[in-house]
């Protein structure tokens, strides 16, 4: 589907979506230091070619401004001309898209998610055992365990991606970059949403219990 046959009402959705989820976002302070993006994919998906919205690169992301998003396609290339400039992350974005045709994603910087991610580095997977939030994530077993995917964090995004390729566990709606941020992904917004929630609270679970057992 080309970027002109989607629905102008659709693209006016995502963005009106998008702007809410990074207000209310930004309002916990996960914006720290203008870190994080925000992505919904709009009309059909084929692994060829879609169309999302992005928070542009580099912005205040508590500000509300005409200049937030624009839209990009599957090789992260404006869908329409612009002069805004889409995340620097945003080719993590296509390659989530690509592998799991997801239709929301969402980027932020935590003291958390990043301390977990250290605290398990070597192991390269953040474990949790048999926490009620794991249902969040539509995993119903008792007393679940998951491994959340921990992948290396390079200053070149392009490096970052053959690894998130490798490592994204479909069963686990999130991947989590060292020393950086959780990605996490939905169906639609407010599944990303409370994906990312629930990938919040386990970080600061984890990350307590751990310092409990020492
Ligand atoms: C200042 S945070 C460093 C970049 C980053 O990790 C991030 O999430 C924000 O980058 P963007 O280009 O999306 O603004
Ligand atoms: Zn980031």
């Amino acid at each position: 589907m080309s970027f002109a046959q989607i629905p102008l009402e659709a693209k006016q959705q995502a963005l009106a979506e998008l702007s809410e989820v990074k207000r209310l976002f930004a309002g916990r302070g996960w914006f720290p230091g203008t870190s994080g993006n925000l992505s919904i994919r709009v009309g059909d998906f084929a692994p060829d070619e879609f169309h999302f919205a992005i928070t542009a690169s580099g912005k205040d992301k508590s500000l509300s401004t005409p200049e937030d998003f624009l839209f990009v396609d599957q090789a992260g290339k404006p869908s329409e001309p612009t002069k805004l400039k889409p995340s620097a992350e945003t080719l993590i974005h296509c390659e989530i898209y690509k592998q799991t045709g997801c239709g929301a994603i969402f980027h932020v910087h935590t003291v958390f998610n990043n301390l977990a991610s250290e605290l398990f580095w070597e192991r390269k997977s953040i474990p949790v055992d048999g926490v009620e939030l794991i249902k969040a994530f539509n995993i119903w077993d008792e007393e679940a365990h998951i491994d959340i995917p921990v992948v290396s964090n390079f200053a070149h995004i392009p490096s970052i991606v053959p690894e998130v390729t490798e490592r994204l566990n479909k069963r686990i709606p999130g991947i989590m970059l060292r020393k950086h941020g959780i990605y996490a992904w939905g169906a639609n917004a407010f599944e990303a949403k409370r994906h990312l929630e629930a990938f919040e609270f386990l970080f600061e679970y984890v990350y307590r219990r751990e310092l409990l057992k020492r």
